[in-house]
């Protein structure tokens, strides 16, 4: 597992990381998401030993980022932000490469399982730099697993990728969620829902929340509020707001929203719409706004 202790980092006078402690368990992909300077690059920077912290540390795997840092990086496979590499190098060789930085006992064996798990088969002699950018961060992806650590530390896997490239590098994380840590940074909300199990919110290099995707989700003032499409919402406002189920009732454009004072609030408009015989173009449940929740956590942190 990953263990964060008073983690910090200071660039001159200026803290980029405050003190961040944090434990990541088998079994969790955690979505690392913060404003753009929030410090999360530069977490995972000290995470995978690129970077010594000014003060505090990490374990991974019970191993000491800085006192006995290489037997750390061993446990560790790292995607920075942008997946460089070696761009004049083939994608063979570039593995290759990687291989033997890494010592392996079986490097062959260790590049086919990378290559097939990544579809690279068909680029292996083709230079990186003139691969497309998906195909870049597969590369970038393949050298992180090369040596099938447990831990994957990855920074924005998918940033500049087109919505198929995303597709297939979140199916990637998610086939290797079973067996490993995965800690992924990212700006895109909808990613942190779509592969997380727990997201860790941070700005200015301090932890402003801890939870899992559905309870950041319902922490919206949206949840379990209901929203009707109709001609006349201010009509249906007022007539909604006598409800005992109404707390509150807002207005945007042809969009009504209810906010919930009690149980029952969607069963309760229901009965109005069909006792009124309202003409309802759109009707849905709120889960809540996870855009929301994040400005709200996030608000006046940014740069
Ligand atoms: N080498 C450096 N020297 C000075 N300041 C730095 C250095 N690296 C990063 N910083 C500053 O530290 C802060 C945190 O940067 P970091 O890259 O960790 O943020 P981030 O959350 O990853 O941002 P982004 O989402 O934009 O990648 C920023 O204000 C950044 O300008």
């Amino acid at each position: 597992m990953i263990e964060a202790i008073n983690l910090r980092k200071e660039y001159g006078g200026f803290t980029a990381v405050d003190d961040l402690s944090f434990t990541v368990e088998p079994g969790q992909v955690l979505g690392f998401l913060g404003p753009n300077g929030a410090g999360k690059s530069t977490t995972m920077k000290m995470l995978t030993g690129f970077l010594a912290p000014t003060a505090g540390t990490a374990r991974v795997n019970g191993h000491d980022i800085v006192s006995d840092s290489l037997a750390a990086r061993r446990a560790m496979g790292y995607l920075p932000e942008g997946a460089p590499s070696y761009g004049e190098m083939t994608v063979g060789a570039f593995l290759d490469f990687v291989g033997r930085a890494r010592g392996l006992d079986n490097p062959a064996h260790a590049r086919g399982a990378a290559v097939e798990r990544l579809s690279l088969g068909g680029v292996l002699h083709q230079s990186i730099e003139t691969l497309s950018k998906g195909f870049k961060r597969r590369v970038g992806l393949a050298q992180a697993i090369l040596h099938d650590p447990q831990v994957l530390i990855l920074d924005e896997p998918t940033d500049g990728l087109d919505p198929n490239q995303k597709h297939e590098v979140r199916r990637l994380i998610e086939d290797m969620a079973s067996d490993k840590i995965i800690v992924i940074s990212t700006h895109i909300l909808e990613e942190v829902e779509a592969v997380c199990n727990r997201v860790m919110v941070i700005a200015h290099g301090r932890l402003m929340a801890d939870d899992t995707p559905a309870g950041m989700v319902a922490r919206s003032r949206y949840h379990n509020a209901v929203t009707l499409v109709l001609e006349s919402p201010k009509q249906a406002a007022s007539v909604l707001s006598e409800l005992p189920e109404v707390r509150k009732a807002e207005i945007r454009g042809a969009e009504l929203t209810v906010f919930p004072a009690a149980e029952g609030l969607l069963p309760a408009v229901s009965r109005v719409i069909a006792e009124r015989g309202w003409n309802v173009a759109e009707l849905r449940l709120e889960a809540g706004r996870f855009d929301e929740v994040f400005r709200e956590i996030t608000h006046g942190e940014a740069d």
